[in-house]
């Protein structure tokens, strides 16, 4: 097998020499570029995605709808409108062979899309792909009609045995591992024969903005959805079986990518100016504004986007992330630095996210000196004076923006693999010295 360079490389982290002062243009949501390109491609007419991400796990889930016909073209707005890709939907046909890389979002949102292509579609993917839960889809879709050909272990790589159509109707899951199981099967739900109705029956779900991000979406669209919020039961999703329409969607910034700069404005005592923060989000990183505030900064949300400055003092927190998993990495880090203990519970599931972020943070941020031991359900975290040394990533991109984090405060902190940030953010290291001012 042959070593990728990248994968080797340090990259010294820049240590701050004093308060960050900058404005920080984050690039498009992740999540919600990858649930507008489904849509899009379900849809009856032609959409618009305004400012989408361009990053790894985006350009897969692009790439993959073109394999299975629809048409995607990319283009620059006028007027500083930036970036657009127009999104063509045609007949789904096979066969086609997607790679889902390490895209949650990816391995989960598309093979309830396969099921309407006509011909096989063939998902396989990172090696860690074949880690990551998949059976509460591939379950879920063989009792709503589908054929999936698997090795029996619910997992990649699969092929999806797509028939034109899926006849849908109710299915219960267990969707403790992941809230994308639920997403995935509502996001394709309108375009199968009888919708479809997703009753979680397991331990407590994750990630519940993500669901709530899926249900936005989806009515944006013109898709009728039933949810516990609505009036409806606990836990039971109904989505109504009917035709999709073509949007034209500007992308907002990604919120958890917004982190580790807001980050940097408490770990320096200085100021960082997001512009375009939504005003109302779905997303989960707007919680960092109650969170980072908890945590000793301020935040104001102004006409210009958010502005956050930290006060140089950073204190311990004790918080259930189980609602926001993805910001935990983050969160670890600046809890290194802090001026007392942390707690952050309620993210088990992190063990199976691009790597096991619960394992792989005690590790990391241990080996510089500090002080972390896991716990059942997510960290505890003593603060301890730390020093330089590597900081490995796992191919986890939001491994890499913690270790970066921590490098601000302590000298000679390398970053293996920083280019593994392209999953999300390919412009991390820019932004981050842009923002140093170097
Ligand atoms: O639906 C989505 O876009 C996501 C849902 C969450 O997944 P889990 O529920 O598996 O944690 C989140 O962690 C992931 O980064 C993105
Ligand atoms: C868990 C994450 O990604 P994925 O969409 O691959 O699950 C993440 O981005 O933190």
């Amino acid at each position: 097998m042959t070593v990728n360079p990248a994968h080797t490389a340090l990259w010294p982290a820049p240590h701050a020499s004093g308060a960050v002062d900058a404005t920080v243009h984050v690039p498009g949501s992740k999540s919600v570029t990858n649930r507008a390109l489904v849509l899009a491609a379900l849809a009856s007419e032609p959409g618009w995605l305004r400012r989408p991400l361009r990053s790894r796990d985006t350009v897969l889930m692009a790439e993959a709808l073109r394999a299975m016909g629809v048409e995607i073209e990319e283009g620059v707005g006028p007027d500083g409108t930036g970036e657009f890709w127009r999104v063509i939907p045609a007949g789904l046909r096979g066969p086609a062979t997607v790679d889902v890389g390490n895209a949650g979002t990816v391995m989960r949102f598309l093979p309830p899309v396969a099921t309407l292509v006509d011909g096989p579609v063939r998902f396989d993917g990172d090696p860690r792909s074949y880690e990551r839960p998949l059976h509460g889809v591939i379950d879920a879709l063989r009792v709503l009609g589908a054929r999936i050909d698997d090795d029996g272990r619910g997992s990649l790589p699969l092929t999806v045995q797509g028939g034109g159509a899926l006849e849908g109707g109710p299915v219960e899951i267990d969707a403790s591992s992941s809230s994308q199981f639920v997403s995935a099967l509502l996001l394709s739900g309108p375009r199968f024969n009888q919708g479809v109705e997703v009753r979680h029956t397991g331990s407590a779900l994750p990630s519940m903005p993500h669901i709530r991000m899926t249900v936005d979406m989806l009515r944006a669209v013109g898709a009728q959805v039933d949810t516990p919020e609505s009036g409806g039961e606990p836990n039971v999703w109904r989505v109504t079986s009917g035709a999709l329409l073509g949007r034209d969607l500007t992308i907002e910034p990604d919120l958890s990518n917004a982190q580790p700069f807001l980050a940097a404005a408490l770990v320096t005592g200085g100021k960082v100016l997001i512009p375009d923060w939504p005003s109302r989000t779905t997303q989960p990183g707007d919680r960092l504004r109650e969170i980072f505030t908890e945590m000793g900064g301020s935040c104001e949300l102004t006409d210009f986007g958010l502005v956050f400055t930290g006060s140089g003092t950073i204190h311990g927190i004790d918080v259930d992330l189980g609602e926001v998993g993805e910001l935990t990495p983050g969160i670890a880090a600046v809890a290194a630095l802090a001026d007392s203990p942390s707690t952050l519970r309620g993210v088990a599931h992190l063990r199976l996210h691009e790597t096991d972020r619960l394992a792989a943070l005690t590790k990391e941020i241990n080996e510089l000196g500090g002080d972390v031991t896991e716990t059942a359900d997510g960290l505890h975290i003593r603060p301890r004076r730390l020093h330089g040394g590597v900081f490995h990533t796992y191919e986890d991109h939001r491994m890499a923006t913690a270790g970066a984090v921590i490098g601000l405060a302590v000298e000679g902190v390398q970053i293996e693999n920083v280019a593994t940030t392209a999953k999300t953010l390919p412009d991390f290291p820019d932004l981050w010295t842009g923002m140093l001012g170097a």
